[in-house]
């Protein structure tokens, strides 16, 4: 993962509006393009303390400085192992302990006497003796460094240990004590808040966990587990939340997995019969909060798991009222599809429902033609005819594909019934080989209301096609 200058600045401004109150903006001495991007950072004049790793080098922080930064990073390694392999010395030899504690104090004094706010790290922390641990810290506070962390490097810890290590230092090691996790062993985020708890000032979490190997504490996760679950207040304006996951997914090019607590696509997202049948009633018994909190909606989705009072939500939301034995037969036909391994869109029911209540009307949208061409060199581009209300309309648009060239011709051609925006383009081959059936899933939305929709064909661009035409006629 690399992020460009202009991705880091949308990241840090997003960070400093949620209310992060230090930004790691990167490791000045990685390259130019890094130390021009942190550069870029620090000149935003966020409200934020912006920082920089740095390695015990005079040099890291010379390149930390030229970026305009308020403090460092400034990472120590502090166990026998990270020490050998980092600064091939043996700190069970006296004159190898004072060499790393020696120049530690070095840098930090430098660092210091440059004007940085410097946070001494010891690195690799949870596998240091203890004793060596408690010198390094104390050079560190008698260079007047500003704050001390203890890292977690291959998430070691226990939220047990963390606690005990964590009610030991915190208060007793002179300046205030940070942690830093990692998920190794899925535990960063229980092992922070269990270091938060025990008297650690300060938490290094990443957006979406994201971070080397497994990832770092998750920001979201530590954020909403001290609010909900032990009464604490910090500072995060947590209805942005899942705004900035998305941000930093889109941005970083990694996916959140829908079952991530909290961000994942399905955190607030019902499909089981039994848990909608008591949500309708009371949305606390299937949501430990309410999804507005993390800047979310709740959704019901339909599909093999669905229940008569999911079947009743839905007809609800579509403005139908249904007779029981009606209701049934949409059940039915619901389950039918659901036992095909498919979800069931919001397209998918008012078909369904139209069809059972014997409900007629004409498509507002209504494909006649198309054409999409690509290749190399060329720029994609389609054509569409569309009956859009009883009128044929041809649009013509290029794209970064012929999907996307399509769908541009599409929205241009019902740009006199609104603005429908794609939300979310999902695209599955459902059999095997060059011939697959391919199955397109589109959310769109057009004033504040979403709806899911599906197309399949054996071609791409026929199914995206259908199923934006779909949603559309779902939406207007
Ligand atoms: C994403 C994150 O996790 S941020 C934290 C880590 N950040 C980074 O690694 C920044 C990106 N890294 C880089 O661009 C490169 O590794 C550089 C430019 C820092 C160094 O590149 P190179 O000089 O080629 O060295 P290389 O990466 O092979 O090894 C790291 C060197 O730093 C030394 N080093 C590592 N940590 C420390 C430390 N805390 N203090 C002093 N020296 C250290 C290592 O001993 C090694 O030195 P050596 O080459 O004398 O043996
Ligand atoms: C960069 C350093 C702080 C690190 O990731 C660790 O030691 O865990």
């Amino acid at each position: 993962m690399a992020l460009s200058t202009d991705d880091k600045i949308k990241i840090a401004t997003a960070l400093d509006d949620l209310g992060v109150t230090i930004i790691e903006a990167g490791s000045a001495v990685t390259s130019e393009g890094e130390r021009a991007a942190i550069k870029a950072v620090s000149a935003l004049g966020l409200s934020a303390e912006i920082c920089s790793y740095c390695r015990m080098k005079k040099e890291d922080i010379d390149l930390a400085l030229a970026c305009d930064v308020d403090s460092v990073h400034l990472v120590v390694p502090s166990s026998a192992l990270h020490i050998e392999m980092k600064l091939r010395k043996d700190i069970s030899k006296i004159e190898d302990r004072e060499s790393v504690l020696s120049i530690a104090g070095d840098v930090a004094e430098y660092a210091k006497s440059h004007g940085l706010i410097v946070e001494y790290s010891a690195e690799d922390a949870s596998r240091a003796d203890l004793k060596f641990l408690k010198e390094l810290y104390k050079t560190g506070v008698s260079h007047h460094v500003d704050r001390l962390c203890y890292c977690d490097t291959v998430g070691m810890l226990t939220p047990e240990r963390a606690f005990t290590i964590f009610s030991e230092l915190a208060y007793n090691v002179g300046a205030p004590l940070s942690v830093h996790c990692h998920n190794d062993f899925g535990l960063a985020t229980a092992n922070t808040v269990a270091a938060l708890r025990a008297g650690a000032a300060e938490a290094h979490v990443t957006i979406n966990g994201i971070g080397e190997r497994s990832g770092n504490a998750s920001l979201e996760e530590v954020v909403v587990q001290l609010e909900h679950l032990y009464g604490k207040k910090t500072g995060i304006k947590t209805e942005n939340l899942y705004k900035v996951s998305r941000l930093v997914s889109r941005l970083t090019g990694i996916p959140v997995s829908p079952n991530k607590a909290l961000i994942g696509g399905n955190s607030f997202t019902h499909e089981a019969g039994i848990h909608v049948h008591d949500l309708v009633k009371n949305t606390a018994t299937y949501e430990p909060i309410s999804p507005e909190f993390v800047g979310r909606e709740r959704k019901v989705v339909l599909g093999k798991h669905a229940g008569t009072s999911s079947i009743e939500l839905a007809l609800k939301e579509l403005g139908f009222s249904a007779e029981k034995s009606q209701k049934e037969e949409i059940f039915a036909r619901v389950k039918e599809i659901g036992d095909l391994g498919k979800h069931v869109t919001d397209a998918d029911l008012q078909t369904i429902a139209e069809a059972v209540l014997e409900i007629h009307h004409d498509p507002a949208v209504r494909l006649k033609a198309f054409t999409a061409v690509s290749g190399r060199p060329s720029i994609p581009m389609a054509s569409v005819v569309l009956d859009v209300f009883g009128k044929e309309t041809i649009c013509v648009d290029t794209g970064d594909g012929p999907v996307d060239a399509a769908i541009r011709a599409i929205r241009q051609a019902v740009s006199s019934v609104g603005d429908i925006v794609l939300e979310e383009y999902h695209v599955d081959a459902i059999t095997g080989g060059t011939d697959a059936l391919v199955e397109v899933m589109v959310k769109l939305s057009k004033d504040g209301k979403t709806v899911t929709a599906r197309g399949a064909r054996t071609d791409i661009i026929e199914a995206s096609v259908e199923a934006v035409i779909n949603g559309m006629n779902r939406l207007v």
